[in-house]
């Protein structure tokens, strides 16, 4: 009934001597190749009340995101209260969200490697409950230092945390649907995150208080996200217990050496996670609506609107296009239709007078793909004993080039002088996220065409 652990004590578990529902066949240890199918086993019955508990963990994981998701993105609907109130600078503000990605520059890293060393469901819990203390002291803090502590605290605990839940659906779905589990939970995130954006229009009353009661519904998105990780990790416990019989090996201490065994599919992944996530993150959360305002002419409100249907499209597309990836089996031809779409939106908007709904939709499509293919993809290319390692070293690299990329597009925006008096001053920030896209599609090509074909041309010799 228990799926192969993560970490921990019973972390390496893949010898396994029983039929076990959920436990399934080995993986490669770093194999560089992208698997055209996910491996078929017998494990995933749909009557099997394993797989109820498969589904129970995900919805679970899901609700824990869903408050995360909010509280990451809960310091934009309050910007401007935090300065009319409390006299807060741009600087400041931008320092609440920036403070949030700086220190998991490094600290992910760490964060993977303890995921696979204590285990999916020790972390998420123990990392929810960080995130707890750091929404209530960023909501309860009387000065500036207290919330940027407050949001250090979160961001410390969140990247980590959502590691955790990554490893958490990866040990439960390693049969089947993967994908798809995925795409759901992190859709319930991105219902979060646009909640957050709504929340001025959900809670006025809130609103109408000033900054704090915002920020402490938010907190209450923490404990509630800390009360589904509880739940996961009973439920993980109750699972383990069932299982007290089957023989389970010791974790495997941590080599770095480990690192350089991920295999060359792995590291055209995580190129491809830096760029696409750099433009992704750094254009739609920093730029895009100021642009639209300049550079398209929409006000204030209009550009926000079409900002947020990315959000809302990935609501629905993220868990269809997983179930689409399990369905058909393949995962790189996916990755790289998605990729690619980032710079034909990129060019369509800086380059032609399409409409903006046009290039909205292709991001929306991408925003919705990539991470519903590309989480599931990485679980498959390295050892379940590393997933965490191999995910916190993406993150470390991803959360790097999201802040270089806010810095150069800033620095680049500031040099041509770019706002309303000067749309053209834009062009730079445009082709800067243009090349950087264009990179990210040429990393998702070569994994599909080299690592991919191989993976199929393996398979065809072994048929
Ligand atoms: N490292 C995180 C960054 C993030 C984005 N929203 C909340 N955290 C990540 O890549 N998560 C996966 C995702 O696609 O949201």
């Amino acid at each position: 009934m228990r799926p192969p652990p993560m970490g921990g004590r019973v972390a390496e578990c893949r010898v396994v001597t029983a039929p076990l529902p959920l436990v399934t066949a080995p993986r490669r240890e770093s194999a560089p190749s992208v698997p055209d199918r996910p491996p078929k086993t017998p494990t995933m019955n749909d009557k099997s009340p394993s797989r109820a508990v498969a589904w129970l963990v995900c919805a679970l994981v899901a609700a824990s995101l869903y408050g995360n998701y909010y509280v990451y993105d809960s310091i934009g609907p309050v910007a401007d209260a935090l300065q009319r109130q409390r006299g807060f600078s741009d600087q400041q503000i931008g320092l609440l969200n920036a403070i949030y990605s700086l220190p998991n520059v490094v600290l992910i890293l760490v964060g993977g490697v303890l995921v696979d060393r204590f285990g999916a469901a020790r972390m998420t819990l123990w990392t929810a409950a960080v995130c707890l203390l750091g929404a209530l002291l960023t909501a309860l803090s009387p000065g500036f230092a207290g919330m940027a502590a407050g949001r250090l605290l979160f961001g410390i605990g969140a990247e980590t945390f959502g590691i955790a839940t990554l490893a958490a659906l990866a040990q439960y779905f390693v049969g089947g649907k993967v994908a798809f589990s995925m795409g759901l939970a992190l859709s319930i995130g991105r219902l979060g995150s646009f909640s957050s954006d709504m929340s001025p229009t959900w809670f006025p009353q809130a609103y109408a208080q000033g900054w704090q009661p915002p920020l402490l519904i938010a907190a209450a998105m923490a404990a509630a996200s800390f009360g589904g990780a509880l739940l996961y990790w009973w439920l993980d416990r109750r699972v383990a217990a069932a299982d007290k019989g089957i023989a389970q090996q010791q974790a495997q201490p941590f080599v770095w050496r480990d690192l350089l065994h991920f295999g060359k599919a792995y590291w055209f992944l995580l190129a491809l996670c830096v760029l696409w996530y750099s433009v992704i993150l750094a254009f739609r959360s920093t730029f895009a609506i100021k642009y639209f305002q300049h550079a398209h002419g929409l006000d204030l409100a209009a550009a926000g609107a079409m900002n947020s249907y990315v959000f809302l499209a990935a609501v629905f597309a993220t868990p269809a296009f997983g179930w689409l990836c399990d369905r058909v089996g393949r995962y790189a031809p996916f990755l790289a239709f998605g990729a690619v779409l980032l710079p034909i939106a990129m060019a369509l908007m800086a380059l032609t007078a399409t409409s903006l709904w046009v290039s909205t939709a292709l991001i929306g499509v991408s925003f919705s793909l990539v991470p519903a293919v590309m989480w599931p993809l990485a679980s498959r290319l390295v050892s379940p004993s590393r997933f965490g390692t191999a995910i916190g070293l993406m993150w470390v690299a991803q959360n790097a080039g999201i802040a270089g990329a806010n810095l150069v597009a800033g620095w680049l925006n500031d040099r041509a002088g770019a706002g309303a008096q000067n749309p053209a001053g834009y062009e730079s920030m445009m082709l800067f996220f243009g090349l950087a896209s264009v990179g990210g599609a040429v990393f998702a090509l070569i994994l599909w065409l080299t690592a991919g074909r191989r993976a199929q041309e393996r398979a065809a010799l072994a048929a």
